[in-house]
């Protein structure tokens, strides 16, 4: 059993909200590592990194995700940091990867509203954004099958683009 599609991506870049629209697209069931990592801890994102600190939500995370991966055949959406470990790394590569992509302003903007991701919830939101995406967009290029760039789309116009990227037979039928 492995994913129809794997999502990855900054914060804000859309990976929960897009991935059950594109599960439904495509037929399938949807599944969000962060959701499972909840579940299974009984805690929230931002009690675990403040109870437990980011290197136990990091190992939390990578066993969720290699479950995950074994378990589900439909859209899978990790959380943003998830492509950071190496393991998991290893283990996407033979899979359909999405990567949503979103710019500095998007993604400052999208993410502005919560308080839910404690990275983010320092005093220069903005200068976090910028390291996290200068650090991170090489790991999610190595990773991805397919790039998205989200910035001036609506999560529905994400949804027809993957959907052209995945199934492109499907999209020149119509
Ligand atoms: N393409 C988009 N255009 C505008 N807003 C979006 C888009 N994708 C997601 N959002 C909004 O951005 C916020 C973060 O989205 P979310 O799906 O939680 O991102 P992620 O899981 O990648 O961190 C939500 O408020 C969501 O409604
Ligand atoms: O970027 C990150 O390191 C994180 C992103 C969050 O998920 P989203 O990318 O879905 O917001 C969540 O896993 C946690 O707060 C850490
Ligand atoms: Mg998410």
């Amino acid at each position: 059993m492995s994913p129809r599609a794997v999502v990855v991506g900054p914060p804000g870049s859309g990976k929960s909200t897009v991935g059950p629209l594109l599960a439904a697209a495509l037929g399938v069931t949807f599944r969000d590592t962060d959701d499972d990592i909840v579940a299974r801890a009984g805690r929230a994102i931002s009690d675990i990194f403040a109870d437990d600190g980011e290197p136990a939500f990091r190992a939390l995370e990578e066993e969720a995700v290699a479950t995950a991966l074994a378990e589900h055949d439909g859209v899978l959406s990790l959380g943003g940091g998830a492509p950071l470990s190496p393991g998991t790394r290893a283990r996407l590569q033979d899979h359909t990867v999405v990567f949503l992509n979103v710019g500095l302003a998007a993604g400052v903007q999208r993410t502005g509203m919560s308080s839910a991701r404690p990275l983010l919830a320092g005093i220069n939101p903005r200068a976090t954004f910028k390291a996290l995406l200068d650090q991170r967009l090489p790991v999610y290029r190595e990773v991805a099958t397919v790039e998205i760039e989200t910035d001036k789309l609506t999560p529905e116009e994400v949804v027809a683009a993957a959907v052209a990227a995945l199934e492109p037979d499907r999209v020149r039928e119509q």
